[in-house]
């Protein structure tokens, strides 16, 4: 007998299971188009060349050791990690008003940074868009906050719900915190304009809400670094106060090292620094300190001019292989002549494509394509290739007919 008996089996997670039941299916014409992770033309995840060169330079330096990190993590990666979201000529960095610490990825930034606000911060509410990444309500719930929602996609127009967005933050409690994806929404794809940005950030700072910026997608959306940062710049240029949670995942590939960054922009630098301190006892007792292989990559690569012009090259590349596959799959759907608008295939940025498709049709396509995509109708581009966008066209036209 056990004491754990009477637990029952919990179910897969709505995305990572994907990839569960993708493995098991013995199919050779499978493809996985669930989790957000880079594949290339060939199907193959990729080591960035600039990675697997910084790997080699720490691997031959005979004086690196394996000691604990601070708290805090890797000093020096943490820096240059505030300065590739921030700008090098970021205002706040220069009056010494960010504090940044090193985090489990995306996921870790994101949970450190909510357990901070439900114990330090005054109020517990947290508002998410409608829909986000699966994620991010358990993250926040666990954290000790309480999760709502602001409407943010209309299925109609397959686009913002501007409208929606700004009525929801403005009936807000003051000082409410808002989550906001800094580009590349996931799962939806649609981001807001400049121009949507500077209403969003007006209305945001004359109610106080706190903004809360996933930075998942840096120079994944657009190619470039500074264009995706652009939001949180403007946030930042203002003056006010933010958190932003940073993930390495996917714009370095480097998804198991579970490289990431908090950091939270602050009114002065007395706050940081006392700030930081609580973030110190919010992490000691949770995991003590990070990993230091990835951050260590991370730092050796942006510190070196050569080396982070390699990165942002390798990254652009793969940037631009996903926008190619957007344009492959709406030629494909076109040639086909499959009823509907597919336009917004090449409208919406990013790693994911939200299809429209529903679960029946999500569920005929795993069944008779042995296509993997999450049940929310989303597709993750980088998951194909010249070579699968036939069978994926040759399955969504089905679904649709
Ligand atoms: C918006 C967002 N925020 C944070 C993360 C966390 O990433 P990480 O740095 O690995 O902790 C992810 C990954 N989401 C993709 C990867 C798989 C996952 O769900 O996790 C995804 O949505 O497929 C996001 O899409």
């Amino acid at each position: 007998s056990s004491v754990f008996a009477a637990l029952a089996q919990a179910p897969e997670d709505p995305i990572l299971g994907v990839t569960v039941a993708y493995n098991k299916d013995p199919s050779p014409v499978k493809v996985n188009l669930g989790v957000g992770a880079y594949r290339t033309e060939e199907g193959k995840p990729l080591v960035l060349n600039v990675v697997r060169r910084a790997e080699q330079m720490l691997i031959n330096n005979p004086s690196r050791v394996k000691e604990y990190l601070p708290i805090t993590g890797l000093a020096e990666f943490n820096k240059l990690s505030a300065k590739l979201i921030f700008g090098a000529d970021s205002p706040a960095i220069q009056e010494n008003r960010v504090t940044t610490v090193q985090c489990l990825s995306g996921t870790g930034s994101l949970r450190v940074g909510g357990e901070f606000l439900a114990r330090h911060y005054h109020e517990r509410t947290i508002y998410i868009p409608q829909p986000t990444w699966g994620n991010h309500p358990k993250v926040f719930t666990l954290s000790g906050l309480t999760v709502r929602s602001y409407r943010y996609y209309d299925p109609a127009t397959r686009g913002l719900d501007f409208k929606g967005l700004l009525e929801d933050l403005s009936s807000a409690p003051l000082g409410s915190i808002v989550l906001l994806h800094a580009c590349a929404h996931n799962p939806t794809g649609v981001d807001p304009t400049i121009d949507q940005w500077e209403q969003i950030r007006q209305l945001m700072r004359s109610k106080s809400l706190l903004p809360f910026f996933d930075s998942a997608y840096q120079g994944f959306a657009s190619g470039s670094l500074d264009k995706d940062a652009q939001s949180v710049r403007m946030f930042v240029a203002d003056g006010g106060e933010l958190l932003m949670a940073q993930s390495y995942a996917k714009n370095m590939g480097l998804y198991g090292e579970r490289v990431g960054a908090l950091s939270i922009v602050c009114g002065s630098a007395d706050v940081a620094v006392r700030v930081e301190s609580i973030l110190k006892l919010v992490i000691r007792p949770m995991y003590s300190n990070p990993p230091l292989h990835g951050p260590s990559i991370v730092a050796t690569i942006l510190k070196d001019s050569e080396m982070f012009n390699e990165w942002t090259l390798e990254l652009k590349a793969m940037a631009d292989r996903i926008i190619s596959m957007r344009q492959q799959l709406f030629d494909a759907l076109k040639s086909r002549g499959t009823p509907g608008d597919w336009s917004h295939i090449i409208k919406q940025i990013g790693m994911f494509t939200f299809t429209g498709l529903n679960s029946d049709q999500v569920a005929f396509m795993r069944q008779e394509y042995h296509i993997y995509m999450t049940s929310d109708g989303r597709i993750s581009m980088a998951g194909l290739s010249t070579r699968t966008v036939p069978h994926l066209a040759d399955a969504i036209h089905a679904a649709v007919t």
